[in-house]
């Protein structure tokens, strides 16, 4: 980020984008429009964060797609956060953890993102491989969908809500860590400046992926008020917003450029 400009593009092959660029919704649609998204800004953002769900729905060859798109950022020098939101208990979520990030994994990738709400502590074998590989989480902590509020939200016995529950045990991963630790958490932009209400110390030693900007109606301005004094570790995240521009490898460039300006503007 200090060297690329604070910005996360995601790669998200919607069948919408897919035809607003030309192109069909099958594999060979699927593999030119990530080929020009890689190509255009693998060797200046600082993060691509490619949504596994959009390479999924071919089969096994949308996921080839995805292995070459993940190898291919990483060689370029983009740091890779996989988006796919895993979550599952014991063999289970060690299994997907050993697809992401076990450096012998085709998927092997900088960071995953995964979900907390089968309890915190399901995510041991993520949080342990992770450790050991060199790479990141980032943990769902306050999503930027609405409808995450009626778990997020939700007070706990003794108070505390869930999503500062997950902040806390997020601290606790990061502890002596410095500057940052390698877990870091996901807080939509879109929340406002409802955080306060809900106790959260966004001060918790790692990274704030912060998605919603651009297509789902937060801006780059909204930062500060919903981060306040934790602005400074915000790795803003927009997909739709950069990748509507394609597919000309020039306006994928100078969109990316423009938001990475903006982004430092805010952050810095
Ligand atoms: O983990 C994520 O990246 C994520 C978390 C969240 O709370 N909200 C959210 O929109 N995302 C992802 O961020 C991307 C947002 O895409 P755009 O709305 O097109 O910028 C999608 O891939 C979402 O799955």
């Amino acid at each position: 980020m200090d060297e690329r400009g604070p910005l996360c593009v995601g790669i998200d092959p919607h069948a919408a984008l897919l035809a607003d660029w030309g192109l069909g919704d099958d594999i060979a649609g699927l593999e030119r429009f990530t080929r020009t998204v890689v190509e255009a800004l693998a060797d200046r953002v600082a993060v691509l964060k490619p949504q596994s769900a959009f390479f999924e729905r071919f089969g096994s060859r949308g996921v080839a797609v995805l292995e070459r798109a993940v190898a291919e950022s990483r060689d370029a020098g983009a740091l890779v956060v996989m988006d796919a939101k895993r979550g599952d208990i014991g063999s289970t979520m060690a299994a997907y953890a050993d697809a992401y990030l076990d450096p012998s994994s085709p998927l092997f990738s900088d960071a995953l993102t995964v979900s907390p709400y089968l309890g915190f502590g399901s995510l041991r074998p993520a949080l342990d491989r992770a450790r050991a590989a060199g790479c990141g989480l980032f943990v769902l902590a306050l999503t930027s969908n609405p409808e995450g509020a009626e778990v997020q939200h939700a007070v706990r016995g003794g108070g505390r809500t869930v999503a500062a529950t997950v902040l806390r045990h997020l601290a606790a991963e990061n502890a002596g860590e410095a500057p940052l630790g390698s877990f870091g958490a996901v807080v939509g932009a879109t929340l406002g400046g409802t955080l306060n209400e809900l106790g959260v110390d966004l001060d918790m030693g790692g990274a704030l992926l912060a998605p919603g900007i651009g297509a789902q109606g937060a801006t780059a301005g909204d930062l500060p008020g919903v981060f306040g004094p934790a602005v400074g570790n915000v790795l803003p995240s927009i997909s739709r917003g950069v990748l509507r521009h394609g597919p000309s490898p020039a306006a994928l460039r100078e969109a990316a450029a423009r938001e990475a300006g903006l982004m430092a503007e805010t952050v810095a």
